[in-house]
Protein backbone atom coordinates (compact mmCIF):
# COMPACT_ATOMS: atom_id res chain seq x y z
CA UNK A 1 0.00 0.00 0.00
CA UNK A 2 1.24 3.15 -0.85
CA UNK A 3 1.82 5.94 1.67
CA UNK A 4 -0.41 9.09 1.65
CA UNK A 5 1.67 12.92 0.51
CA UNK A 6 0.91 15.93 2.47
CA UNK A 7 1.15 18.81 0.85
CA UNK A 8 2.34 21.75 2.53
CA UNK A 9 3.58 25.03 0.95
CA UNK A 10 5.31 28.21 2.47
CA UNK A 11 4.81 31.01 0.45
CA UNK A 12 8.42 32.17 2.37
CA UNK A 13 10.33 35.06 0.77
CA UNK A 14 11.51 36.75 3.85
CA UNK A 15 14.59 34.72 4.17
CA UNK A 16 17.00 36.24 1.26
CA UNK A 17 15.84 39.89 -0.79
CA UNK A 18 14.61 38.38 -4.23
CA UNK A 19 10.65 39.28 -4.11
CA UNK A 20 8.70 36.70 -6.27
CA UNK A 21 9.77 33.44 -4.28
CA UNK A 22 6.57 33.58 -2.63
CA UNK A 23 5.21 32.50 -5.25
CA UNK A 24 6.80 29.09 -5.27
CA UNK A 25 4.07 27.17 -4.16
CA UNK A 26 1.39 28.40 -6.86
CA UNK A 27 3.62 28.04 -9.39
CA UNK A 28 4.34 24.05 -8.56
CA UNK A 29 0.49 23.38 -7.48
CA UNK A 30 0.01 25.70 -11.33
CA UNK A 31 2.91 23.17 -12.83
CA UNK A 32 0.20 20.47 -11.52
CA UNK A 33 1.54 18.36 -8.98
CA UNK A 34 -1.17 17.05 -7.30
CA UNK A 35 -2.78 15.54 -10.44
CA UNK A 36 1.12 14.01 -11.43
CA UNK A 37 1.91 12.33 -8.00
CA UNK A 38 -2.22 11.19 -7.93
CA UNK A 39 -1.74 9.60 -11.23
CA UNK A 40 1.36 7.69 -9.45
CA UNK A 41 -1.36 5.77 -7.22
CA UNK A 42 -0.74 8.41 -4.42
CA UNK A 43 -3.83 9.49 -2.66
CA UNK A 44 -2.87 13.40 -1.87
CA UNK A 45 -3.64 15.78 0.69
CA UNK A 46 -2.94 19.55 0.07
CA UNK A 47 -3.14 21.22 3.73
CA UNK A 48 -2.64 24.76 1.55
CA UNK A 49 -0.02 27.49 2.79
CA UNK A 50 1.50 28.35 6.06
CA UNK A 51 0.48 31.91 6.79
CA UNK A 52 3.73 34.05 6.25
CA UNK A 53 4.04 37.81 8.71
CA UNK A 54 5.40 40.82 7.20
CA UNK A 55 8.81 41.46 7.36
CA UNK A 56 10.14 42.54 10.56
CA UNK A 57 10.72 46.62 11.27
CA UNK A 58 13.06 46.63 13.57
CA UNK A 59 16.23 45.23 13.58
CA UNK A 60 17.46 45.09 17.23
CA UNK A 61 19.58 42.39 18.02
CA UNK A 62 18.96 40.76 14.43
CA UNK A 63 21.48 42.27 12.72
CA UNK A 64 22.70 40.78 9.72
CA UNK A 65 19.66 37.76 10.10
CA UNK A 66 17.15 39.77 8.26
CA UNK A 67 13.21 39.22 9.43
CA UNK A 68 14.50 36.72 11.88
CA UNK A 69 11.54 37.55 14.07
CA UNK A 70 9.16 36.57 11.01
CA UNK A 71 11.32 33.43 10.29
CA UNK A 72 10.92 32.15 13.49
CA UNK A 73 6.95 32.43 13.72
CA UNK A 74 6.90 30.84 10.05
CA UNK A 75 9.15 28.01 10.71
CA UNK A 76 7.16 27.08 14.06
CA UNK A 77 3.77 26.97 12.00
CA UNK A 78 5.66 24.94 9.77
CA UNK A 79 7.14 22.53 12.39
CA UNK A 80 4.06 22.00 14.05
CA UNK A 81 2.21 21.56 10.43
CA UNK A 82 5.57 19.05 9.38
CA UNK A 83 4.78 17.19 12.86
CA UNK A 84 1.08 15.96 12.11
CA UNK A 85 1.57 15.00 9.45
CA UNK A 86 4.62 12.86 10.07
CA UNK A 87 2.50 11.81 13.27
CA UNK A 88 -0.73 10.86 10.81
CA UNK A 89 1.84 8.78 9.01
CA UNK A 90 1.93 10.18 5.70
CA UNK A 91 4.53 11.49 3.79
CA UNK A 92 5.20 15.27 4.19
CA UNK A 93 6.21 17.13 1.03
CA UNK A 94 6.82 20.82 1.41
CA UNK A 95 6.90 23.49 -1.48
CA UNK A 96 9.11 27.16 -1.12
CA UNK A 97 9.82 29.03 -0.70
CA UNK A 98 13.22 30.11 0.00
CA UNK A 99 15.29 27.51 1.80
CA UNK A 100 15.23 29.06 4.90
CA UNK A 101 11.99 26.96 5.70
CA UNK A 102 13.91 23.73 5.65
CA UNK A 103 14.70 25.40 9.41
CA UNK A 104 10.95 24.43 9.68
CA UNK A 105 10.48 21.23 8.21
CA UNK A 106 13.51 19.94 10.10
CA UNK A 107 11.98 20.83 13.47
CA UNK A 108 9.19 18.68 12.68
CA UNK A 109 10.41 15.74 11.10
CA UNK A 110 13.57 15.62 12.88
CA UNK A 111 11.95 14.97 16.27
CA UNK A 112 10.16 11.47 14.63
CA UNK A 113 13.69 10.03 13.46
CA UNK A 114 16.70 8.66 16.32
CA UNK A 115 19.02 9.26 13.22
CA UNK A 116 17.89 10.89 10.69
CA UNK A 117 19.75 11.81 7.07
CA UNK A 118 19.22 14.46 4.99
CA UNK A 119 20.26 14.92 1.06
CA UNK A 120 21.21 18.56 0.58
CA UNK A 121 20.64 19.16 -3.48
CA UNK A 122 21.85 23.09 -4.02
CA UNK A 123 24.81 24.85 -5.44
CA UNK A 124 25.12 26.47 -1.73
CA UNK A 125 26.17 24.53 1.65
CA UNK A 126 23.46 27.23 3.15
CA UNK A 127 26.13 26.58 6.15
CA UNK A 128 26.26 30.13 7.54
CA UNK A 129 25.68 32.36 10.54
CA UNK A 130 25.17 35.59 11.37
CA UNK A 131 28.86 35.12 12.02
CA UNK A 132 29.82 34.49 8.54
CA UNK A 133 26.99 35.13 6.50
CA UNK A 134 28.04 37.86 3.76
CA UNK A 135 24.65 38.59 3.47
CA UNK A 136 22.49 38.49 6.46
CA UNK A 137 19.90 36.03 4.45
CA UNK A 138 18.14 33.38 6.49
CA UNK A 139 18.08 31.19 3.31
CA UNK A 140 22.04 30.63 3.19
CA UNK A 141 21.57 29.70 7.28
CA UNK A 142 19.14 26.47 7.51
CA UNK A 143 21.63 23.64 7.48
CA UNK A 144 23.68 25.49 10.06
CA UNK A 145 21.16 26.24 12.31
CA UNK A 146 19.73 22.02 11.70
CA UNK A 147 22.79 21.17 13.43
CA UNK A 148 22.75 23.17 16.34
CA UNK A 149 25.11 26.83 15.08
CA UNK A 150 23.42 29.77 14.87
CA UNK A 151 20.90 31.77 16.76
CA UNK A 152 18.92 30.20 19.34
CA UNK A 153 15.70 31.89 18.51
CA UNK A 154 16.39 29.56 15.40
CA UNK A 155 18.30 26.36 16.37
CA UNK A 156 15.86 26.22 19.16
CA UNK A 157 12.39 25.64 17.22
CA UNK A 158 10.47 23.01 18.51
CA UNK A 159 12.09 23.12 21.62
CA UNK A 160 15.40 20.72 20.60
CA UNK A 161 18.28 20.85 18.93
CA UNK A 162 20.67 19.99 17.30
CA UNK A 163 18.46 18.23 14.63
CA UNK A 164 20.53 16.72 12.29
CA UNK A 165 24.31 15.02 12.81
CA UNK A 166 26.65 16.42 10.54
CA UNK A 167 27.50 12.68 9.16
CA UNK A 168 24.35 12.10 8.58
CA UNK A 169 24.39 15.18 5.74
CA UNK A 170 24.86 14.58 2.09
CA UNK A 171 25.42 18.02 0.56
CA UNK A 172 25.35 17.49 -3.23
CA UNK A 173 26.00 19.94 -6.45
CA UNK A 174 28.12 22.52 -4.33
CA UNK A 175 30.01 25.48 -6.43
CA UNK A 176 29.39 28.34 -4.22
CA UNK A 177 30.71 28.11 -0.54
CA UNK A 178 31.91 31.03 1.55
CA UNK A 179 34.78 31.03 4.16
CA UNK A 180 32.80 29.85 7.23
CA UNK A 181 31.06 27.39 5.12
CA UNK A 182 34.26 25.61 4.09
CA UNK A 183 35.57 25.56 7.51
CA UNK A 184 32.87 24.41 9.04
CA UNK A 185 32.70 21.21 6.73
CA UNK A 186 36.02 20.31 7.33
CA UNK A 187 35.25 20.91 10.86
CA UNK A 188 32.90 18.99 11.37
CA UNK A 189 33.58 16.51 8.05
CA UNK A 190 30.56 16.74 6.15
CA UNK A 191 30.50 15.06 2.76
CA UNK A 192 30.06 17.32 0.15
CA UNK A 193 29.64 16.02 -3.71
CA UNK A 194 30.79 19.49 -5.31
CA UNK A 195 30.50 19.83 -9.28
CA UNK A 196 33.92 18.31 -9.56
CA UNK A 197 33.12 15.14 -8.02
CA UNK A 198 29.85 14.74 -10.22
CA UNK A 199 31.89 15.86 -12.94
CA UNK A 200 34.40 13.26 -12.12
CA UNK A 201 32.51 10.32 -10.47
CA UNK A 202 29.06 11.44 -12.72
CA UNK A 203 25.30 10.86 -11.02
CA UNK A 204 24.93 7.66 -10.88
CA UNK A 205 28.30 6.61 -8.48
CA UNK A 206 27.48 9.94 -6.34
CA UNK A 207 24.20 8.46 -5.66
CA UNK A 208 25.20 4.78 -5.23
CA UNK A 209 27.23 6.47 -2.37
CA UNK A 210 25.08 8.56 -0.71
CA UNK A 211 22.74 5.69 -0.71
CA UNK A 212 25.36 3.59 0.92
CA UNK A 213 26.53 6.38 3.27
CA UNK A 214 23.21 7.12 4.72
CA UNK A 215 21.32 3.54 4.61
CA UNK A 216 22.39 1.71 7.43
CA UNK A 217 23.15 4.38 10.10
CA UNK A 218 19.91 6.64 9.35
CA UNK A 219 16.33 5.76 10.06
CA UNK A 220 14.75 8.03 7.67
CA UNK A 221 16.02 10.43 5.12
CA UNK A 222 14.67 13.87 4.28
CA UNK A 223 15.34 15.46 0.93
CA UNK A 224 16.06 18.95 0.48
CA UNK A 225 16.23 20.18 -2.95
CA UNK A 226 17.03 23.51 -4.13
CA UNK A 227 16.14 24.32 -6.80
CA UNK A 228 19.65 25.81 -7.51
CA UNK A 229 21.17 22.88 -7.37
CA UNK A 230 20.36 22.58 -11.21
CA UNK A 231 21.76 24.31 -13.78
CA UNK A 232 20.49 27.81 -14.54
CA UNK A 233 20.02 26.74 -18.36
CA UNK A 234 17.36 24.27 -16.46
CA UNK A 235 15.95 26.00 -13.51
CA UNK A 236 16.36 29.91 -14.57
CA UNK A 237 13.58 30.55 -11.72
CA UNK A 238 15.69 31.03 -8.85
CA UNK A 239 17.49 33.79 -6.79
CA UNK A 240 20.99 32.64 -6.74
CA UNK A 241 21.92 31.09 -9.32
CA UNK A 242 25.21 29.50 -10.22
CA UNK A 243 26.22 28.66 -13.33
CA UNK A 244 28.12 25.24 -13.92
CA UNK A 245 25.22 22.95 -12.14
CA UNK A 246 23.40 19.81 -12.30
CA UNK A 247 21.97 19.22 -15.51
CA UNK A 248 17.99 18.21 -15.51
CA UNK A 249 18.83 15.08 -16.84
CA UNK A 250 21.21 14.34 -14.26
CA UNK A 251 18.58 15.40 -11.70
CA UNK A 252 15.85 13.54 -12.98
CA UNK A 253 18.49 10.38 -12.71
CA UNK A 254 18.94 10.81 -9.39
CA UNK A 255 15.30 11.07 -8.12
CA UNK A 256 15.06 7.59 -9.99
CA UNK A 257 17.27 6.23 -8.08
CA UNK A 258 16.49 7.83 -4.20
CA UNK A 259 13.27 6.43 -5.58
CA UNK A 260 14.82 2.54 -5.71
CA UNK A 261 16.46 2.98 -2.62
CA UNK A 262 13.51 3.61 -0.49
CA UNK A 263 15.17 5.56 1.48
CA UNK A 264 13.43 9.25 1.21
CA UNK A 265 10.79 9.96 3.83
CA UNK A 266 10.26 13.11 3.65
CA UNK A 267 11.02 16.17 1.05
CA UNK A 268 11.08 19.62 0.40
CA UNK A 269 11.30 21.40 -3.34
CA UNK A 270 12.61 25.33 -2.64
CA UNK A 271 13.97 28.28 -3.90
CA UNK A 272 11.00 28.23 -6.86
CA UNK A 273 11.01 31.86 -7.96
CA UNK A 274 8.02 32.30 -11.35
CA UNK A 275 9.30 36.09 -11.46
CA UNK A 276 12.43 35.11 -12.34
CA UNK A 277 11.32 32.21 -14.68
CA UNK A 278 10.82 31.62 -17.75
CA UNK A 279 7.29 29.92 -18.84
CA UNK A 280 7.52 28.61 -15.25
CA UNK A 281 10.21 26.42 -16.56
CA UNK A 282 11.20 25.66 -12.99
CA UNK A 283 8.39 24.70 -11.19
CA UNK A 284 7.73 22.56 -14.23
CA UNK A 285 11.17 20.89 -13.49
CA UNK A 286 10.45 20.39 -10.02
CA UNK A 287 7.32 18.46 -10.58
CA UNK A 288 8.91 15.97 -13.00
CA UNK A 289 11.48 16.01 -10.59
CA UNK A 290 8.87 14.73 -7.73
CA UNK A 291 7.40 12.65 -10.48
CA UNK A 292 10.31 10.99 -10.71
CA UNK A 293 11.16 10.57 -6.56
CA UNK A 294 7.36 9.31 -6.23
CA UNK A 295 8.21 6.63 -8.83
CA UNK A 296 7.33 7.91 -12.09
CA UNK A 297 8.24 5.56 -15.15
CA UNK A 298 8.06 5.93 -19.03
CA UNK A 299 7.48 2.24 -19.77
N1 LIG B 1 19.26 28.75 -0.31
C1 LIG B 1 20.03 29.54 -1.02
N2 LIG B 1 19.73 29.81 -2.26
N3 LIG B 1 21.09 30.06 -0.42
C2 LIG B 1 21.99 30.98 -1.04
C3 LIG B 1 23.02 31.46 -0.05
C4 LIG B 1 24.01 32.40 -0.67
C5 LIG B 1 25.11 32.86 0.27
N4 LIG B 1 25.95 31.75 0.63
C6 LIG B 1 24.52 33.51 1.52
O1 LIG B 1 24.78 33.09 2.62
O2 LIG B 1 23.80 34.46 1.41
MN1 LIG C 1 21.09 27.33 -3.24
MN1 LIG D 1 19.74 26.41 -0.58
Amino acid sequence: MKKKISIIGVPMDLGQMRRGVDMGPSAIRYAGVVDRLEQLGYEIEDLGDIEIGKPDRDIGETVNLRNLKAVVVASRKLADQVDLVVQKGNFPLVLGGDHSIAIGSLAGISKHYKDLGVIWYDAHGDLNSSETSPTGNIHGMPLAVSLGIGHPHLTFIGGYAPKIKPENIVIIGARSLDKGEKELIKDKGIKVYTMHEIDRLGMTKVIEETIHYLKNKTDGVHLSLDLDGLDPADAPGVGTPVIGGVSYRESHLAMEMLEESKIITSAEFVEVNPILDERNKTAIVAVALMGSLFGEKLL
